[in-house]
């Protein structure tokens, strides 16, 4: 993204989570956007190969204080983008304490540093997770929060947070609530590697390029067009650019914090998205149809003209057909690679 705004390119920006799938597409779009990096990763479902080279790379947890304010203290760190946390929402179900420690507890202590050492900006990854199980058709920012998971809990919890500390301190924030994050980088340098990951589209590709024999399909009796789950599917690298305009939205003034949907407003059932990796593919997928999953709800679509409002990004990426054949291109380069070779540079047909 070339970004044409009025903020000044001071200071670097500290990526917690920046190895991991989303934050390594955000490194990828604040380097294209001229800004310095510096990212903080335990490596527990990141990869160190999957960081950029033009980045900095610091290997630990975030809730290492020490650490933290030596990064803080070192470098000229201008803002925060905090992706670091625990991502599935099932396990949250059998295992909440891990996502309250990870994402609620991690995220107060890395405040409290960011705090202490001054810095001003913080853009942090919410989820749609937060609003539960809606019953309007399209979810805006002041649709109630009634997250039906553990997951959405320890997400909600940190946004109270956040707004309790920019009442108090010289911080602003940005709570970026993505839908369901999805594809890979067009030029082919990084996309989705957790080995078992339970994401959709990851799980469908998969299983088109032969690594799974079946998808299970979580529920058939929703009430949606075809009975199974729909969620609003957003490129990740149009939610990476999202975050650039949001930093620039925090530094161009201070005094105001943001709470934002990230999605395009469109509904995919799990069968429509099987049905699109089929298509794209080439290659028939074996569907196995399951009871519900714990914590699902039958719908989630963005209303996302908040986001389009006040900042100018615009989605480059939104329709699923690009997703699939990005996701498609990836799955089957990460299965060529050597354990540890860098990510490529081959240019993905869009
Ligand atoms: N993937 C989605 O659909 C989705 C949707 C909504 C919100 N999110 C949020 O986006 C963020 C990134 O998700 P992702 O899909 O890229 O997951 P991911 O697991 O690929 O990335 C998380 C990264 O954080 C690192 N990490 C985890 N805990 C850490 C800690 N305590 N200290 C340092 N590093 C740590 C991991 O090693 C990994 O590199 C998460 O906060 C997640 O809750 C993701
Ligand atoms: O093998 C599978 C995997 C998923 N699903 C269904 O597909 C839909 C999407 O599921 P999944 O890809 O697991 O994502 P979500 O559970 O919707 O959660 C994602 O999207 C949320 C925002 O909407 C984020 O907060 C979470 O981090 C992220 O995991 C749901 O209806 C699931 O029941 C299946 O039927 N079979």
């Amino acid at each position: 993204m070339i970004f044409d705004g009025s903020s000044e390119r001071r200071g670097s920006i500290l990526v917690t989570g920046g190895a991991g799938y989303i934050g390594s597409h955000a490194v990828l779009a604040l380097l294209d956007a001229g800004w310095p990096v510096i990212v903080l990763d335990n490596l527990t479902t990141g990869f160190r190969w999957a960081v950029d080279p033009r980045a900095s790379f610091v290997e630990g947890d975030v809730t290492d204080s020490a650490l933290v304010r030596s990064i803080l203290t070192y470098h000229e760190v201008a803002a925060i983008m905090h992706f670091a946390g625990s991502v599935v929402v099932p396990e949250s179900v059998v295992d909440p304490l891990k996502y309250y420690g990870n994402n609620t507890a991690a995220t107060c202590s890395l405040l409290r540093n960011a705090v202490d050492c001054g810095v001003p900006h913080i853009v942090f990854s919410s989820t749609a997770a937060t609003y539960g199980s809606p019953d309007v058709a399209q979810v805006c920012e002041n649709t109630p929060t009634r997250p039906i998971n553990p997951y959405g809990r320890s997400k909600l919890v940190v946004e109270a947070m956040l707004a309790d500390a920019a009442a108090a301190y010289p911080i602003n924030y940005c709570a970026l609530r993505y839908f369901n994050v999805a594809g890979a980088d067009p030029a082919g340098r990084t996309g989705q590697s957790t080995a078992g990951a339970t994401h959709l589209i990851k799980v469908c590709v998969e299983a088109a390029l032969g690594r799974r024999e079946l998808v299970e399909v979580y529920g058939t009796d929703y009430d949606t067009h075809d009975g199974t789950g729909v969620r609003d599917y957003i490129h990740v690298s149009d939610l990476a650019d999202a975050h650039v305009h949001a930093l620039h939205l925090l530094m161009d003034d201070p005094e105001a914090s943001h709470t934002m949907n990230c999605g395009y407003g469109t509904g995919f059932s799990v069968l429509d998205v099987l049905d699109a990796v089929e298509r794209i593919s080439g290659r028939e997928i074996r569907r196995v149809m399951r009871p519900r999953r714990p914590g699902d709800p039958a719908a989630l679509i963005a209303d996302n003209n908040l986001i389009l409002s006040r900042t100018r990004w615009r989605p480059r990426h939104a329709r699923l057909g690009d997703i699939v054949r990005h996701a498609l291109a990836w799955e089957d380069q990460l299965a060529r690679r050597k354990p540890g070779q860098p990510v490529g540079q081959r240019e993905i047909a869009a």
